[in-house]
């Protein structure tokens, strides 16, 4: 799972515990899997549909950085299956897992549509060579 998105955990992210707030952290991770859903699917008309158990391991604190992981676990017809970890940067502990994120590719008018895909693209697939 390569880990891209990092954020620094600020005053207005914290319940009243005094840790990250929850609302905020899966806010991040919906925006996080819908922006990994347009790239692999190359289609900005995606719609979460489907989000398992999640399972908030531990706290992150004012101050820490936290990174977000997200990787294709199956591509289906209209849909693709993701898995999701929040780990702190720098101690790598597990903040939050979640096993199952189901996004579908919709038309223009939001009913299921088939994208066509079948792997993960990397980063060097997504750009053509004289752009890179
Ligand atoms: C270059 C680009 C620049 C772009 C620049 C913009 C960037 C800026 C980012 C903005 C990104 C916005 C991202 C918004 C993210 C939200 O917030 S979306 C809002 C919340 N979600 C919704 O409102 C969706 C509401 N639900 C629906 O509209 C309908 O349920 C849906 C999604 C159209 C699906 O309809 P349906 O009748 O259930 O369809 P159905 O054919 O039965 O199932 C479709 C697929 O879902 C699967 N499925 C259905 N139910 C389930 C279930 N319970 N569990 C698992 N899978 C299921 C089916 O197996 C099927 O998969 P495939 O076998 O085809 O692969």
């Amino acid at each position: 799972m390569n880990f891209h998105t990092r954020k620094w955990v600020k005053p207005e992210d914290l319940n009243p515990n005094g840790t990250l707030f929850g609302g905020s952290l899966l806010r991040w991770i919906d925006e996080e899997a819908a922006i990994y859903a347009i790239v692999q699917l190359g289609n900005p008309r995606v719609v979460t549909k489907y989000i398992s158990e999640i399972n908030f391991v531990s706290s992150a604190k004012q101050g820490d950085i936290i990174e977000m992981g997200i990787t294709a676990t199956d591509f289906g017809h209209t849909s693709l299956t993701m898995r999701c970890e929040v780990r702190n940067k720098i101690t790598r502990k597990s903040i939050l897992t979640i096993d199952k994120m189901v996004f579908v590719n919709v038309d223009e008018d939001g009913n299921p549509a088939p994208h066509g895909k079948t792997h993960i693209k990397y980063i060097e697939e997504q750009f053509e060579k004289e752009d890179l």
